[in-house]
């Protein structure tokens, strides 16, 4: 009888809440859209966790509907007063039996690197590869400024969240990679040296919003964000860990019960005086983008949309394509 009742209510849940799949495994919950998979750990009445998985393929960028997805999946979380931490990582794993299709192959799905059996598959070693350079390149005015407001929107709210947010940094970071880890309360990042994490928009020949230099300052003090923000820098584990880009590096094996147990330290403050201790440290860096929002899409739109913003993004494009290795 147990076991039919469970049976009956996977069914049901299997059948689909309106934002995404949502499904009941051994006492965990998940929900998935379709780039972002949620899983949270816990028993029910108790407080739980969240943990987020990416999972745009090939590298987790950026894009207009991993955006709108992922915006989604945590306005959930905030929801559920459940919740109280969430985890952002990469769903990307190391996988056998994959095969890079040919550079010259335009398409979204033709980019992606796939099985044998020909499905999508996540490029190992990347939590994010920042802003989607496709959303950037060759589109219109009024596409960067849609673009644009889902951007500031992601920041705004994982910048602001109530929640405990922790990322597990289980790969290469650049940019808007970046961006995401350094709006979360802490970070945990592989020690893998080929990972590096970083903003190096001025190495595509384009500049990080004030916004986020903002929160890079915030994070890592004026002299170092103006030295690396300049250079571009894209810091190895050890580097980033002496910079404070991120907080800790542990062996990649343990990045998730590293981040697991620094989460429940985390847990243990009384969330009100927590809240309030993050809303007094963020709100002017928040705030001053809430007040010239517009003005900021409206910039971002026209310095994209140059002629020589826009070479330089091909010339970039074309060297990623080109690379080796
Ligand atoms: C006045 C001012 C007003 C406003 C401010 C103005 C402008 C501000 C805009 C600034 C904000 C920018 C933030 C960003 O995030 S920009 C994006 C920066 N990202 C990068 O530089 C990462 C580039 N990618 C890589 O370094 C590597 O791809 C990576 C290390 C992630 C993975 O390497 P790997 O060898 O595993 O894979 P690749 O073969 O390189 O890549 C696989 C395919 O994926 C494509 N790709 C990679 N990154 C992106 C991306 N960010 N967007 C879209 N596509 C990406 C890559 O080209 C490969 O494609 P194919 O060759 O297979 O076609």
């Amino acid at each position: 009888m147990a076991m039919a009742l469970r049976a009956a209510s996977r069914v049901l849940l299997r059948a689909g809440s309106r934002l995404g799949r949502r499904e009941a495994v051994d006492g965990a919950r998940r929900f998935a859209n379709k780039r972002v998979l949620v899983e949270t750990e816990g028993a029910a009445g108790a407080t739980r966790i969240a943990v987020m998985k990416f999972r745009n393929p090939p590298v987790n960028s950026l894009s207009l509907d991993f955006l709108t997805e992922f915006v989604i999946s945590l306005e959930k979380l905030e929801n559920d007063k459940s919740i109280r931490g969430v985890i952002l990582t990469s769903d990307s794993l190391k996988r056998g039996n994959q095969t890079k299709v040919a550079a010259t192959e335009k398409t979204e799905e033709k980019r992606a690197t796939r099985d044998h059996g020909g499905r999508l598959q996540e490029r190992p070693g990347i939590f994010s590869a920042g802003l989607d350079l496709l959303e950037m390149y060759g589109r219109n005015p009024a596409h960067y400024a849609e673009y644009w407001k889902a951007v500031q929107e992601l920041w705004l709210r994982l910048y602001l969240s109530s929640l405990t947010l922790m990322s597990a940094i289980n790969g290469a970071s650049p940019a808007g990679g970046c961006l995401l880890a350094i709006t979360c309360d802490y970070r945990i990042m592989a020690d893998n040296p080929k990972y590096t994490i970083g903003l190096n928009e001025s190495l595509l020949g384009i500049v990080a919003p004030f916004w986020l230099k903002d929160n890079y300052v915030n994070t890592i003090g004026h002299r170092a964000a103006e030295r690396a923000l300049q250079l571009g820098t894209l810091f190895p584990p050890a580097e980033a860990l002496k910079v404070g880009v991120v907080d800790e590096v542990v062996p990649e094996d343990q990045v998730h019960s590293k981040t697991l147990s620094v989460m429940a330290k985390w847990l243990a403050i009384p969330d009100h005086s927590r809240q309030l201790t993050k809303t007094m440290m963020r709100k002017a860096t928040a705030d001053n983008l809430i007040k010239q929002r517009e003005a900021d899409i409206q910039n971002f739109a026209s310095f994209i949309s140059r002629d020589s913003i826009q070479k330089s993004l091909h010339m970039y494009l074309e060297k990623l394509k080109h690379k080796k290795g």
